[in-house]
C-alpha cells in the first residue's frame, strides 16, 4: 500500500479505542506506509499507540477527523457515545469495529455522521492475512472504491450484502482465529496424553497448521477434496477422519459453536445502546 492510495481518504484519522485489534489494523496500515502524522489514538490509559502515532487519553481539543475508526468495545460504547458523536461530523466517516452494533444503532448514537460503515477484522490483518468485512449504510459503490484502497493491505476484504448475515460473518472470521487455535491446542493436548513429550507436541502442532493453512491458500481443491488427497484410502488418516465424521459430529460442533458466537452478538448490541 503507499501513501498515496491512502491519501484519496482525504485528510486525518482518528481511532478512537486503539487496543488489541485496533492497534493491530495501525500497525499493519504504518507498516504498510501510513504516514503517522496523519493519525491520532484515543486509549482510556493514554498508553502509547503503535508507531509514532500521537495518543491521547482523551478527545479533550479535537475535532471532527475524516476518518473516524471506532474500536472501544460494545459494552464500552454508552460511557463514550456523547463524545463519540460530537466527533463524527457530516464530512466525517465513522468505521466501528464493534462486535455485533448494527448500523441503524450506530445512526441513533451519531445522528451527524457522514457515512458509517461497519467493519469486522481479524487478528491476523497484522500481518496482512486477516479478513475485513464491510458493510455500509448507503452508497456501497463509491465507498468500497475508497475502502478497499485502505482495507486491502489487511488481507482478504469482504463486502457483505445483508446486515442480518454480518454478526455470523463474525462468528466465522472475526471469531474464527480463536477457534483454530483451540483445536491446535487440543489437538497437541490429545498428542500430550497419548504420550508426546508436551513441546514436541506444541512445536509439530503448529507447524502442522500453519503448513495446512498455507498449502490451502494455493489451492483451489476444496477442503473435501484436500482431507480425501490426505487420506490414502484404508489408511491412517481415514481412520481419523471416521471419529471426526461420525455422527456428524464436527459439524454438529461447528454448527453449536458459530451459533453461540451470533448470538452473543446480539447480546453485546443490547448492550452497547443507550438506556
Ligand atoms: N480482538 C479481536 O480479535 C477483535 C475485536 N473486535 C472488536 O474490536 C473492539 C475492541 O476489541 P479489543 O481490541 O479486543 O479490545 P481492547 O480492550 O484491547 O480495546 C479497547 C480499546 O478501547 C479503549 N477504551 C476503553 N474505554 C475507553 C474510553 N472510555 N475512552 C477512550 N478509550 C477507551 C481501550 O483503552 P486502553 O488501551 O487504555 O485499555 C482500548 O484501547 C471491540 O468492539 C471488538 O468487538 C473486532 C474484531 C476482532
Ligand atoms: O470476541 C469478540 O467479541 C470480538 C469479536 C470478534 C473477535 N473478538
Amino acid at each position: 500500500m503507499t501513501g498515496k492510495a491512502l491519501a484519496r481518504l482525504d485528510g486525518d484519522m482518528l481511532i478512537y479505542g486503539c487496543g488489541t485489534m485496533a492497534g493491530a489494523m495501525l500497525s499493519r496500515w504504518l507498516e504498510c506506509g501510513l504516514k503517522p502524522d496523519l493519525v491520532t489514538a484515543i486509549r482510556k490509559s493514554g498508553a502509547p499507540a503503535a508507531g509514532n502515532v500521537t495518543t491521547l487519553s482523551d478527545s479533550k481539543g479535537l475535532t471532527a477527523p475524516s476518518l473516524l475508526i471506532l474500536g472501544v468495545k460494545p459494552q464500552g460504547f454508552p460511557d463514550v457515545a456523547a463524545d463519540v458523536s460530537r466527533l463524527a461530523g457530516p464530512h466525517t466517516l465513522v468505521i466501528s469495529i464493534m462486535a455485533g452494533v448494527s448500523l441503524e444503532d450506530l445512526r441513533l448514537a451519531l445522528p451527524d455522521a457522514g457515512q458509517i460503515v461497519r467493519a469486522m477484522p481479524n487478528m491476523p490483518v497484522a500481518n496482512g492475512r486477516g479478513i475485513v468485512a464491510l458493510i455500509s449504510e448507503r452508497d456501497q459503490a463509491t465507498l468500497s472504491k475508497q475502502l478497499n484502497k485502505l482495507m486491502a493491505p489487511l488481507g482478504l476484504v469482504e463486502w457483505i450484502s445483508t446486515e442480518a448475515s454480518f454478526n455470523l460473518v463474525t462468528a466465522l472470521t472475526g471469531c474464527g482465529p480463536a477457534f483454530i487455535y483451540r483445536i491446535v491446542g487440543a489437538m497437541a493436548g490429545a498428542a500430550v496424553r497419548l504420550g508426546l513429550d508436551p513441546d514436541a507436541a506444541d512445536r509439530m502442532a503448529r507447524a502442522m497448521v500453519a503448513g495446512a493453512a498455507l498449502t490451502m491458500l494455493d489451492s483451489d481443491e476444496t477442503p473435501a477434496a484436500m482431507a480425501a488427497a490426505v487420506a490414502s484410502p484404508g489408511g491412517m488418516t481415514q481412520a481419523g477422519l471416521d471419529v471426526l465424521d461420525s455422527d456428524g459430529r464436527l459439524a454438529a460442533l461447528m454448527a453449536d459453536t458459530l451459533r453461540a458466537a451470533r448470538e452473543r452478538g446480539r447480546e453485546l448490541a443490547a448492550s452497547a445502546r443507550m438506556d
